[in-house]
């Protein structure tokens, strides 16, 4: 495809390799991407819509939340990322939104200016950040001065955290080692739900909630329905579904996210686990609501390795979800979960791509699915 080059924004660092889209058009960005999700679903090549987007002026400044390397250079703090033995520093990166960028750097200037600051990774998720300590042992408090405090509120930062992890890697946080430094432990999203330092939160509230609106109308859930949320994080689209007074059953792995998920949607019922192996709840649930007469639907938003081969086998050998939505963030393996279920009695009938993560290469894909007839199975 040949594509327009545009100047890199102030700010971006042409060594990061984040946003490969960056100095393309937008147009160019989005067919792009539609293609790609059409060449990973060439079966259901017609059924991809055009991929929805924010305004131009919304597709820098977006990210309210990153994660980054930390390295003390023997001078200053610096925030950024590894690529072998190089570090690339990224200071003022334009798809972070300006208070984020703002609190990375009083941060990097406020840490004791000493490698014994073992600082390896500093994650930042709206009001709440995290500090990666790699050490067992805690490192002072003396540079969190009031002024520092004062500051990190005046940019919206409402819990600061060091986070312990002697051996942290690839995996940056671990189930235990957190001690709030500052602040309270929890803040409230932009649709008003509790999340801590941990939990996943979808960038980009208009575009998320109009993928849940996209959900909401498909599976059209009322007193009639149970629906059954797997990855269900918070409860951003479980609040839906009871809100429209529909039975819900959700499922997460994260313990900091189920907890915040009960509390946001106190009318569902909400398991911690993998959903692997939580499959014989969600059978037993699912064949107690059918016995009282209630529709089965089916939300999914899996990480990028989708849907575990029990929950398929769940949905194909049962086959009691009559609708399913199953929103990707991997055009790859919703491939491989969408052939397995529409040879197994479903079919897909219509599929919306979303640009959650404008100037990169990511793309998610909104996939609707209906049972083909009631006696498939
Ligand atoms: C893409 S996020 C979606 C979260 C939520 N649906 C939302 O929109 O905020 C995937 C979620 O699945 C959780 N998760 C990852 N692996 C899981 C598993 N095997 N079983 C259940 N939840 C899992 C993660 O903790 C994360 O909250």
């Amino acid at each position: 495809m040949r594509k327009l080059m545009l100047m890199l924004p102030q700010g971006c660092n042409p060594e990061c390799r984040g946003c490969s889209h960056r100095d393309w058009s937008m147009t160019d960005s989005l067919e792009q991407k539609r293609a790609f999700i059409k060449g990973k679903l060439p079966e259901w090549a017609s059924c991809v819509e055009p991929v929805r987007s924010v305004t131009e002026d919304k597709r820098w400044g977006y990210r309210t939340k990153t994660t980054l390397s930390a390295r003390f250079n023997g001078n200053i703090w610096e925030f950024g990322m590894w690529r072998r033995d190089e570090f690339i520093p990224i200071t003022n990166c334009p798809v972070h939104t300006p208070g984020l960028n703002k609190t990375l750097s009083l941060l990097a200037n406020s840490f004791p200016r000493e490698h014994s600051f073992a600082l390896a990774y500093i994650v930042i998720s709206g009001a709440q950040a995290v500090l990666v300590i790699k050490s067992k042992q805690e490192p002072t408090l003396s540079w969190l001065s009031e002024e520092v405090v004062k500051g990190l509120a005046s940019l919206g930062i409402e819990g600061l955290w060091y986070h312990m992890n002697p051996s942290t890697g690839r995996r940056i946080f671990e189930k235990s080692g957190w001690r709030l430094i500052w602040g309270k432990p929890r803040s409230t999203d932009y649709n008003g739900l509790l999340y801590g330092p941990a939990a996943f939160q979808q960038l980009i509230p208009e575009l998320y909630n109009q993928s849940l609106l996209e959900a909401e109308n498909f599976l059209n859930p009322g007193i009639q329905s149970a629906v059954i949320d797997l990855y269900c994080g918070t409860g951003n689209s479980m609040l839906r579904w009871a809100n429209r007074d529909a039975d819900v059953l959700g499922i997460e792995l994260g313990g900091e996210a189920v907890e915040c998920a009960r509390l946001n949607v106190p009318q569902a019922m909400v398991l911690r686990g993998a959903c692997r192996q939580r499959v014989p709840q969600i059978a037993d649930w699912a064949d107690k609501k059918r016995s009282q007469g209630k529709e089965i639907l089916l939300y999914v938003n899996p990480p990028r390795t989708g849907l575990e081969t029990e929950v398929l086998e769940w949905i194909t050998k049962q086959g009691l979800p009559i609708r399913i939505a199953y929103l990707s963030c991997s055009p790859g393996t919703l491939s491989k979960n969408l052939k397995l279920l529409c040879t197994n009695g479903y079919r897909l009938v219509r599929c919306v791509p979303f640009d959650f993560f404008p100037q990169t290469h990511h793309v998610e894909t909104l996939a609707l699915l209906e049972k083909v007839s009631a006696d498939t199975h």
